[in-house]
């Protein structure tokens, strides 16, 4: 290849043969050319990974440099490609789903999405690829882990997977909210509380590690709430102790529930067995450093922000236009976490004005009896489904896995049950963030939720209630029908593929909440928006330029999906279409269309 001066597209490709060679792979994954890049854009992607790389420190071998050369060189002379090239380059498809269509039937891909905690266990750019490869659809960053520093750079390193890899992988920012919890133990990693021993929680500030048996509360309220004779609970109940004497900020306790006390695990109290809230209940849902992490998570362009705690619609509302005053080229879906006992009387108002739930059952179940959880559970995922919001499920899915290899049947059959409810993604916590096999208890969400929606397929499962009419607004109402009915051919015609265009992802969502047979592919024009539709149930986003018209739209769609191997001659479609170009208006609304793939 030339290193000088302008170099052909086929001779750089065909130095190539269609890959990187094979030391530069290492460095850059395989960049298949033929699947999807355009010549200009795979110049731009190697060197952005090159600088990338070089940034980090990461050795660069000859050949990586002398293609360094080439693409400082040459890249900003190369003329657009063109041929069938730039065709296939319209349309932006992630790794994983390209490689599950190719190898499987289209019908059998999976449409249960999974949200994973990032931790110490999966931070590395290697450890966070395989989870992207895995299927992980979801990374959470919680703000009670961890520096500002830390957490930028795994959403650099994911943002960096989904540019050069073609991952898609959104970003949630999870707030700390006003949890009260432990400190961190000065450094260590555990302490053991023995049954009958005393234990001092207090209010008080250490330098350097807090003395024996001594445990740090974030709450500056918490003695003054407490009495002798309340009970301190760890963890939603891992570890209890009684409340022996309050000394100023020094409450004595007694440890009548022996075991592991973790760094920064939460507190709960009770008096004579109900939940004490006193002044902890007026805590603000947002704290002044939760506000910090919000701006920090709008400057790195999270896709999330989950609120811990909520307890109001209210502060959803506040959070929702702190953002769009904040943040006018985007948005960033709000998501309300279901966990607080003071959300339980409202989540209905909670859930309207929020962009998704969680129902976070680990601290939830510190607040109520652990056996109401179950059906908290299935009612906020019908809530959502009935007010078209996706709903998480979260914590201790696969509980058992931070330290073995495989689950207990008990987790199985938990996991089933949130895919049979058809929530929207699962979540995990502790299993990806710290466990022992992060990669591995992916591959048990993945493999529980094909195998179970294979099931309420075959069954024809009835378990879906039926979906109330969600708005009252003509044009709302035409593509709610629409969706609706387009969901019911599909499943009955046994269409292969539900295709939607949307612009916001209105519509893919409309179609989600159907809960159909068959994937949707959601083609949309903005990048964010396609990150955003991976908390949607079925949904397979893609990103691509609109053109003038629908059916220009469907036949390009048709024809680089074909030729990507991703869909057969003969695939039955059902195509529905927003009003993506505003000069259609007058002449039609909306429509379904009902093709087979030529
Ligand atoms: N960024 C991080 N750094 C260090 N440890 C982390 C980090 N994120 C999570 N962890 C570990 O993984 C565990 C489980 O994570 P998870 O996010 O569920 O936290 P949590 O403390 O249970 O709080 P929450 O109620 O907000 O979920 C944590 O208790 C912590 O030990
Ligand atoms: C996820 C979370 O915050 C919980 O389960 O408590
Ligand atoms: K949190
Ligand atoms: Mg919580």
């Amino acid at each position: 290849m030339a290193a000088h001066g302008l170099i052909s597209h086929s001779s750089f490709l065909s130095s190539f043969k269609g890959r990187a060679p094979a030391d530069a792979r290492r460095l850059s994954r395989p960049v298949d050319v033929c699947s999807g890049l355009s010549v200009r854009r795979f110049y731009q992607k190697w060197r952005e990974d090159l600088v990338w790389r070089t940034s980090r420190g990461a050795p660069l071998d000859i050949r990586a440099n002398s293609l360094a050369h080439v693409v400082e060189n040459n890249a900003p002379t190369l003329a657009d490609p063109i041929g069938p090239q730039a065709v296939l380059d319209k349309l932006e498809v992630d790794l994983v789903t390209e490689a599950d269509l190719k190898e499987n039937d289209i019908r059998r891909t999976r449409r249960t999405k999974m949200c994973c905690t990032i931790g110490p266990a999966c931070c590395s750019y290697e450890q966070l690829e395989a989870l992207a490869k895995g299927g992980m659809n979801i990374a959470r960053i919680n703000m009670c882990h961890g520096t500002r520093m830390w957490h930028k750079n795994v959403i650099q390193n994911i943002r960096h997977l989904n540019s050069i890899e073609r991952y898609c992988v959104a970003i949630m920012m999870d707030t700390e909210g006003s949890e009260i919890h432990m400190g961190d133990l000065g450094g260590k990693s555990s302490a053991r509380a023995e049954d009958g021993e005393e234990w001092i929680f207090t209010v008080r500030q250490f330098v350097g590690p807090p003395p024996s048996r001594t445990i740090q509360v974030n709450y500056q309220g918490f003695a003054e709430d407490l009495k002798v004779g309340d009970e301190v609970v760890v963890d939603g109940g891992l570890v209890r102790f009684d409340v022996i004497e309050i000394i100023g900020p020094d409450v004595r306790c007694r440890c009548t529930d022996p075991g592991l006390l973790l760094p920064r695990a939460s507190l709960s109290f009770f008096r004579d067995g109900q939940l004490l809230q006193e002044r902890s209940a007026v805590l603000p849902t947002l704290s002044s450093k939760d506000w910090l992490d919000i701006d920090f998570g709008i400057a790195e362009g999270v896709d999330f922000i989950a609120v811990s705690y909520v307890k109001s619609p209210e502060v959803i509302k506040h959070l929702k236009s702190y953002i769009a005053s904040r943040c006018t080229d985007r948005s960033i879906g709000v998501f309300a976490k279901i966990e607080a006992i003071d959300s339980l009387n409202c989540t209905g108002s909670i859930i309207r004005v929020a962009d998704g739930a969680m129902v976070a059952r680990g601290d939830l179940g510190a607040q109520i009896p652990l056996e109401l959880v179950p059906s908290v559970q299935q009612n906020i995922i019908d809530l959502c489904r009935s007010l078209n919001k996706p709903v998480m499920v979260a914590s201790q899915l696969l509980e058992s896995m931070i330290e073995y290899p495989i689950p207990t049947r008990a987790e199985v059959a938990d996991v089933a049950e949130a895919v049979r409810q058809r929530a929207d993604v699962l979540m995990l916590s502790g299993e990806s963030a710290m466990g022992l096999f992060p990669d591995k208890s992916v591959e048990v969400l993945r493999n529980v939720s094909l195998r179970i929606e294979h099931i309420c397929r075959e069954e024809k499962s009835k378990s879906l209630k039926p979906l109330p009419e969600l708005s009252t607004a003509l044009p709302e109402r035409i593509s709610e029908q629409v969706c609706n009915a387009a969901a019911e051919m599909a499943n009955n015609l046994r269409a292969d593929a539900i295709f939607v265009y949307t612009r916001e992802g209105h519509m893919a969502s409309l179609l989600s909440r159907n809960r159909p047979d068959c994937p949707i592919f959601a083609f949309t024009e903005a990048p964010d928006v396609r990150l955003r539709l991976n908390m949607l149930w079925g949904l397979i986003p893609v990103r691509m330029d609109f053109s003038e018209d629908v059916g220009s739209n469907l036949r390009r769609t048709f024809s680089v999906l074909k030729a990507r191997g991703l869909m057969k001659a003969g695939d039955l479609v059902i195509a529905v279409s927003e009003n993506i170009v505003p000069c259609d208006q007058a002449a039609m609304l909306q429509s379904i269309q009902v093709r087979r793939v030529p």
